[in-house]
């Protein structure tokens, strides 16, 4: 049995949930339980305050856990990263006073910055050669500057819409974070099985929403160029159609190229385009 560990509310639970969902695995969390047996695989999730995750799975009280790289590496725990998830992401930043004449990170030293993330702070200033004066808080750091507890703050931004509001600006970003899978260093063979069976089916889920499935016709001259644009997970499938001369023709394609392969697509007579999402990917 393999215990996950997820955040039980904030940031990161529904789309933990969802993708766990995704991958088949079902928690009914209904009523509100911190312990929840999944239905349909040998895995039971815990649901607890990220900043515990870490030290949980590092203390095999669970056995993998989804949590931010932010706070991954601000606990410093002896973990594997395993999977990076794709959604929580933000980043970790410096902000000042708006109206601060900020030229650069030479004017952090001697300054006060609030912040929850003191180990990636302090890392920051050593390696940057920078002396200020870290003042821990524990959560809504953004008021620190305007209610005169610090000069200046450490914490995550996203949109910056939370930053704006306090009349702050973003002058130095410390870390780039996202969502990201971690495991314990000793897992018994059978959750090291365990644990492969659900990173074959999160890569799955992962690959399905970067590639979309593409269906055309296109005149059986054309099949060469459009089979070099279309290389698919192995070839494309090639079907000929009842008018003669013509082929229809099926593969996939990566959102990142996709206006750029169906603007080609055209310019090769291709026809009758169709695109739909793919649910799962297995390569
Ligand atoms: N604005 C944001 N946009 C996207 N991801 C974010 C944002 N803020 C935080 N995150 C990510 O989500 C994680 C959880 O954020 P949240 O604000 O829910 O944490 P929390 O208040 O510490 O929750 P908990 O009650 O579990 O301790 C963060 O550690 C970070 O990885
Ligand atoms: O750049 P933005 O899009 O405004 O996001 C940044 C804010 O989001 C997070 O807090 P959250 O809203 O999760 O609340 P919290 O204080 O309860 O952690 C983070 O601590 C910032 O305050
Ligand atoms: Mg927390």
């Amino acid at each position: 049995m393999l215990k996950i560990a997820i955040q039980k509310s904030g940031r990161l639970y529904e789309q933990s949930v969802q993708l766990l969902k995704e991958c088949g695995i079902e928690l009914n969390n209904g009523n509100r339980q911190l312990k929840v047996k999944a239905f349909n695989f040998p895995a039971e999730a815990y649901f607890l305050r990220d900043d515990d995750i870490p030290q949980y799975v590092a203390d095999s009280v669970a056995d993998v856990g989804i949590v931010g790289e932010n706070v991954v590496f601000e606990k410093e725990k002896d973990l594997n990263i395993v999977s990076k998830l794709g959604f929580g992401r933000c980043r970790l930043s410096i902000a000042v006073p708006k109206n601060m004449n900020y030229q650069g990170g030479s004017d952090l030293n001697g300054l006060k910055i609030a912040t929850s993330y003191t180990v990636l702070l302090q890392k920051f200033l050593t390696e940057n050669n920078l002396k200020a004066d870290i003042h821990e808080i524990s959560g809504s750091v953004e008021i620190a500057p305007g209610i005169g507890l610090a000069d200046a703050i450490c914490d995550l931004v996203s949109s910056g819409s939370t930053l704006f509001t306090n009349n702050l600006k973003e002058v130095e970003v410390i870390l780039d974070s996202q969502a990201v899978l971690v495991a314990n260093k000793n897992l018994d063979e059978e959750n090291r099985k365990i644990l492969e069976n659900l990173l074959l089916r999160i890569n799955a889920v992962k690959a399905a929403k970067n590639y979309k499935y593409i269906m055309m016709n296109a005149p059986d001259h054309q099949l060469k160029n459009i089979c070099a644009l279309l290389p698919g997970m192995k070839s494309p499938t090639i079907v000929p159609l009842a008018e003669k001369g013509w082929s229809s023709i099926q593969s996939v394609v990566n959102e990142n190229d996709f206006w750029e392969v169906i603007e080609k697509l055209k310019q090769f007579e291709a026809q009758g385009i169709l695109v739909v999402p793919i649910e799962k990917m297995i390569s």
